[in-house]
């Protein structure tokens, strides 16, 4: 089951996962994931690697240049392996309850299947040095908008949610006022992260990742020599 990204080679730079500035940037508190119950043991979804936090602060700024005052509003972004687990598993029930199946009394066919629909939106929870999940490398976030009044901008869908509006380019082509609304506001997010480098996940309008397997892979067709990820795992017990 494993993802085309995870075959991208990794050599970790070593740099230090750091606070993401909350004078900078809003958190969502408390932490979505925590809130459902998952434990970070000593650690916060608030950090990134030092780089990933300076290219997030170029993001931010491009922000304010594209709608001044409006600001990033940090949902994750470091996630231990526990969590990405946890919440694999919390996605799992929730699938099953939606099916209305339950999660105790399932075939193997049923099965694969609640495992498809919770992985099209999940990365595995991977032990394995060389294939992390995004999130446990510190070089990936999950994050949206929030306008001059301190609201939630509205981008047409909810983070973490299983459906089509979810793909980035859901709205793209409609004529209804709205929905362009919608897609404008997911381009305005996507061109202030690509200011700093940052590439957007193909199946999710608020993931963004830097330097990382699926970063890589997603720009290997511009690229001319193969190029290795600089982040890899960072496990704490
Ligand atoms: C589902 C979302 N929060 C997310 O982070 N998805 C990516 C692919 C992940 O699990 O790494
Ligand atoms: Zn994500």
């Amino acid at each position: 089951m494993e993802k085309p990204y995870q075959k991208i080679p990794i050599q970790e730079c070593g740099e230090e996962l750091i606070p993401i500035p909350d004078d900078i940037f809003i958190l969502e508190n408390p932490p979505p994931y925590q809130k459902l119950g998952a434990d970070y043991g000593n650690k916060s979804p608030y950090y990134l690697r030092q780089s990933v936090v300076d290219a997030l602060v170029v993001a931010q700024k491009k922000l304010q240049e594209l709608k001044p005052q409006w600001r990033l509003k940090i949902f994750d972004a470091y996630r231990p392996i526990a969590v990405q687990q946890f919440m694999v598993d919390y996605t799992f029930k929730q699938v099953c309850d939606i099916k209305g199946l339950n999660h105790h009394q399932l075939t193997p066919t049923e099965e694969k299947k609640v495992y498809d629909e919770v992985y099209k939106i999940w990365a595995i929870p991977s032990h394995d040095p060389l294939t992390p999940p995004p999130h446990s490398t510190g070089a990936a976030v999950d994050l949206t908008l929030l306008d001059q009044h301190g609201q939630v901008v509205d981008m047409g869908g909810e983070i973490d949610e299983l459906s089509g509006r979810s793909h980035p380019n859901y709205y793209q082509d409609s004529q209804d006022p709205t929905a362009q609304q919608y897609h404008h506001h997911r381009q305005i997010l996507l061109e202030a992260m690509s200011a700093g480098n940052f590439i957007r996940h193909p199946g999710e309008w608020w993931h963004f990742s830097l330097g990382d397997q699926m970063w890589v892979w997603l720009q290997n067709s511009s690229l001319t020599v193969a190029q290795k990820a600089k982040y890899g795992g960072v496990f704490y017990n």
